[in-house]
């Protein structure tokens, strides 16, 4: 998976808020720590810097291979998630945040694995530039992750709910899946809507991250700035 910035300008500000999640979760880093670590492009500015800590915590679950392979680059033990109990926090980026800090995740198909991780932390800080937030979810395509043998049924069931499917060609997940991105698709009730797509046969899970949102996040901003909002 490569995962590239539209403009330069948008890489300072991941790049600010990577910066800021890390003074987030430094006072969390003990040799005994393990954190959970998301996948994307922001998330990937927070590995370069958790990568200057390496050595000081005691590793990372990743959300993804790509993920997993780039903190090991940094010199950073990666763990199975079943090896770890409880994680104090987990990072990561979003595609769409709303007031209410429900989220639209998964641009790179890396849905379900992160909202495994992102089950297993006590808090999960969102990092995210200013583009990301959103008053209402459903500007930015919806994933869904299904079983490829129902990738047609599931698509039937998501048209007669009034979303336009569309599978993503080429794409494999992590997990040897496929992906519906439903577009034009506004979600008014974001914590209904992740339960009643879930619910259909053939879905592994969808990008809404709703029942399960953010607890702070950190966004930043065109002037330099990153501000920081905590549910
Ligand atoms: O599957 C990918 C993840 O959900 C990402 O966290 C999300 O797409 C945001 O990625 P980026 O930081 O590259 O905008």
């Amino acid at each position: 998976m490569a995962f590239r910035s539209k403009t330069a300008a948008q890489d300072a500000l991941k790049r600010a808020v990577a910066k800021a999640a890390l003074e987030e979760i430094r006072p969390l880093l003990t040799p005994e720590t393990v954190i959970g670590v998301g996948t994307g492009s922001t998330a990937n500015m927070f590995i370069d810097e958790l990568g200057t800590l390496a050595g000081t915590f005691k590793g990372a679950v990743a959300s993804s291979e790509a993920s997993a392979e780039r903190l090991r680059g940094h010199g950073i033990d990666v763990f199975d998630l079943n090896s770890v109990g409880s994680m104090p926090v987990y990072v990561d980026g979003a595609d769409e945040i709303d007031p209410g800090f429900a989220m639209i995740k998964g641009g790179g198909a890396a849905l379900t694995r992160e909202k495994i991780v992102a089950a297993c932390a006590e808090r999960f800080v969102c990092i995210a530039d200013e583009s990301k937030d959103v008053a209402v979810l459903g500007q930015f395509p919806l994933p869904v992750e299904v079983i490829p043998m129902a990738r047609s049924y599931v698509a039937r069931e998501l048209v007669k709910m009034g979303a336009d499917p569309i599978y993503r060609q080429g794409v494999i997940t992590d997990n040897g899946n496929q992906i519906l991105d439903l577009y034009d698709f506004p979600i008014e009730h974001p914590v209904e809507m992740e339960s009643r797509i879930n619910q259909l046969v053939g879905v592994v899970t969808n990008g809404l991250f709703a029942a399960r949102g953010a607890d702070v996040l950190l966004l930043g901003r065109k002037d330099g700035s990153v501000e920081r909002r905590e549910a």
